[in-house]
C-alpha cells in the first residue's frame, strides 16, 4: 500500500508572516494518518523546518540543482535543502519544465541528487491541453515517467505527482475517469519497471485545482494516494479540510 500524502506547493508565495499558517496546521494536525508536506519558497525552508520539528508536518523545497556545489549562481543543492531540515523536494514541475526548459533528463538528474541527499523527490508529470486534445496524454505521461524517474526508485526516494498543465490554477479539473485512467496507467508502468511490490508502494498524487470542495471526490479514485495542492495550500483554513478528506478517504 502506498502512503497517503497531502502536499502543498506554495510556489513563489509567502514571507516569514506566512509561517503562522504552518503553526496553525501543526496545531490542528498534531497526529495524522497521512503524511503532510508543505513546500514553501527556499528562504523559508530553515525556519519552516524548525517550526514543524517533531510535528506531523514535513517540509519540502520546490526545486534543487543536479550538482552538489559549484558556480551555479542562484541555485540550491539537494544536500543544502536536507541541511535545513527539509525532507522532500519537488522536481520537474511543469512551471519549471516550461520556464527553464527542464527536460526529462534534467528532472531525473535532480531526482537522483535528491535521493543522494536523503530527500524524497516529488516528480511531476503532466500533459498540455494540446496533448490531451490530440489524444496523446498517455504517450506524454509514459515518456515523462520513463525519462524523469531514476532507476532503482523506491517509495522512500520517489513520489509521483500527476498534474495536467491545463488544470493548474485554472479551476478546471479532469473528470474522475480521466484521473483514474492516468493514475492506473502510471501504476502499471511503475509495477512493470520496478516490480509489483515497489510499484504499488510509490505514492501517486493528483495535482491541479484541488480544493476542499472537490478533494473528497478525487480521493475516492483508486491509485490516487493524495494531492499536490497549489493555491489551496497557502491558507491553513483551505488546506486543513483537504488533509481531513484524505485522512477519511
Ligand atoms: O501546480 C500545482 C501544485 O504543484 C497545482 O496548483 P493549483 O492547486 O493552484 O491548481
Amino acid at each position: 500500500m502506498a502512503k497517503k500524502i497531502a502536499a502543498g506547493n506554495w510556489k513563489m508565495n509567502g514571507t516569514s508572516a506566512s509561517l503562522s499558517e504552518l503553526e496553525t496546521l501543526t496545531k490542528s494536525h498534531s497526529t495524522c494518518d497521512c503524511a503532510i508536506v508543505i513546500c514553501p519558497p527556499a528562504p523559508l525552508l530553515f525556519r519552516a523546518a524548525n517550526l514543524t520539528q517533531d510535528s506531523a508536518i514535513n517540509i519540502g523545497a520546490q526545486d534543487c540543482h543536479t550538482d552538489q556545489s559549484g558556480a551555479f549562481t542562484g541555485d540550491v543543492a539537494a544536500h543544502m535543502i536536507a541541511d535545513t531540515g527539509a525532507s522532500y523536494v519537488i522536481v520537474g514541475h511543469s512551471e519549471r519544465r516550461e520556464a527553464y526548459a527542464e527536460r526529462n533528463r534534467d528532472v531525473r538528474n535532480k531526482a537522483e541528487a535528491a535521493r543522494d541527499a536523503g530527500l524524497t523527490a516529488i516528480v511531476c508529470l503532466g500533459e498540455s491541453l494540446e496533448d490531451r486534445e490530440a489524444d496523446n496524454t498517455l504517450d506524454i505521461i509514459g515518456g515523462q515517467l520513463a525519462g524523469s524517474v531514476p532507476n532503482g526508485a523506491t517509495a522512500d526516494t520517489v513520489v509521483i505527482a500527476y498534474e495536467p498543465i491545463w488544470a493548474i490554477g485554472t479551476g478546471k479539473v479532469p473528470t474522475l475517469d480521466q484521473i483514474i485512467q492516468v493514475h492506473d496507467f502510471i501504476r502499471g508502468e511503475l509495477c512493470a519497471r520496478f516490480g509489483t511490490e515497489t510499484g504499488n508502494q510509490i505514492s501517486l498524487l493528483y495535482g491541479g485545482s484541488v480544493k476542499a470542495s472537490n478533494a473528497a471526490e478525487i480521493f475516492k479514485a483508486k491509485n490516487v494516494d493524495g494531492a499536490l495542492v497549489g493555491g489551496a495550500s497557502l491558507q491553513a483554513s483551505d488546506f486543513s479540510p483537504i488533509i481531513d478528506a484524505l485522512n477519511t478517504a
